[in-house]
């Protein structure tokens, strides 16, 4: 019986790059008593803090209970924690909790998780690349930096082209935002995808207005167009456009997911492992989804452990449209700390084969990037790419 002996969080961090809130990242480490061990991940962004504090709670729930036992143990934390189900904090740290647990499961069997999840649907994982925009503020930079992602081979980009607005946009703002995206359309062409980020900034009056500068530019789809909670407002914006709408990163629970499912409110779902309740809940809505032929684009935006698992279940699932990836835009510590074992060849990645979620853990990178707590100085906000926080 693989019986759990210790769940610990670790903070690991270094340079600040083009994903401020990723430049922290909260490992979770699962040790059983014979000495077996698994590794999660799970989110930062101004909360890591209050994520390890969970993580040490779960430790002392989980102690002594099997590592296999993923339904039961995720019913025994749901049962302490009362508020898990609108709790972050809780999602998170239990996701990756989860997450190192099925890592320890693939090795127990000595497989990569994919073939204890359905087994290989594709070889190969299509992906759009982000984080690629670091510093960029005019439509030339975009640009610049949109051939440079075209020359790696990749076939869809994400960005987004706001500057620093905020629920509304102004005349101003939409003419900036529209200039940035003709640029990058006319820079990569017409047979590369361009996905539009709107990170939930807009009410949905500047949502709609737009609506209608993209429609001309065919974006894959548009993300987050109105702010995550406003469903009659994204109800508003499904009439008013035919652009396909992404979104899911910051749901919490597979009931969220259904609920957009239920009403058509989404074309590609970007639930997120560490936020859903890791790979058993993940896999789960993805059975959702299908039911209501809705493709998934997981949402991945973190670190190394989560791109890994991420790919596991990418490769499994029918109803796969495009993974996001920041991988080669990661700080060079979080591809050297999975000994790069989940590389990208021309904008695709490789199923990675080792067992469990699939890559070469290098447990010497520890203490060189263990940091005590994470420090947070209010600013451009967390959640756009460095330095892209401007107008012109
Ligand atoms: O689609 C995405 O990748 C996300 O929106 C990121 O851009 C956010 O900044 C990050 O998830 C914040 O935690
Ligand atoms: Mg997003």
């Amino acid at each position: 019986m693989t019986k759990i002996s210790d769940v610990e969080a670790i903070l690991l961090g270094k340079e600040i790059t083009s994903a401020k809130w990723a430049s922290l990242m909260v490992l979770v480490r699962v040790v059983t008593t014979d000495g077996r061990i698994g590794y999660g991940e799970t989110v930062t962004a101004l909360r890591a803090n209050a994520v390890v504090d969970l993580v040490k709670k779960i430790n002392k729930v989980m102690k002594g209970k099997d590592v296999f036992d993923l339904e039961k143990n995720k019913m025994e934390w749901y049962k302490q924690d009362f508020n898990m189900s609108i709790s972050l904090e809780s999602t998170t740290a239990y996701s990756a909790f989860d997450i190192a647990s099925w890592d320890i499961i693939g090795k127990e069997f000595g497989v990569p998780i994919y073939k204890l999840l359905g087994g290989k649907y594709r070889d190969r994982i299509k992906l759009y690349a982000n984080g690629w925009y670091q510093n960029a503020v005019t439509p030339e930079d975009f640009a610049e930096k949109a051939k440079e992602v075209v020359k790696r081979g990749y076939k869809a980009l994400k960005f987004d082209p706001f500057g620093s607005y905020f629920h509304f946009i102004d005349k101003k703002g939409l003419k900036e935002a529209e200039e940035r995206v003709k640029a990058v359309r006319e820079a990569v062409g017409d047979d590369v995808d361009i996905l539009i980020e709107h990170h939930g900034r807009f009410n949905v009056d500047s949502a709609i207005e737009i609506a209608k500068i993209l429609e001309k530019y065919n974006p894959l789809f548009v993300e987050e167009p109105v702010h995550p909670e406003d469903v009659e407002g994204l109800r508003k914006y499904r009439s008013f456009t035919k652009l396909k709408i992404a979104l899911g990163e910051r749901i919490i629970t597979k009931t969220q997911a259904l609920e957009f499912m239920k009403e058509g409110l989404v074309d590609y779902l970007q639930i997120d492992l560490y936020r859903i309740g890791g790979v058993t809940e993940a896999k789960k809505v993805v059975g959702i989804a299908e039911a209501f032929d809705v493709l998934m684009a997981f949402h991945n935006a973190q670190g190394p452990i989560l791109n890994a698992v991420t790919l596991q279940l990418d490769t499994v699932i029918p109803n796969f449209l495009i993974q996001e990836s920041f991988y080669e835009w990661f700080p060079s510590w979080k591809r050297e700390l999975i000994r790069d074992s989940t590389p990208v060849e021309n904008g695709e990645a490789l199923v990675p084969e080792k067992p469990g979620i699939g890559v070469d853990f290098n447990e010497k990178m520890i203490e060189e990037l263990r940091v005590k707590e994470e420090v947070f100085e209010p600013g451009e906000p967390l959640w756009v790419v460095k330095g892209t926080w401007k107008d012109y």
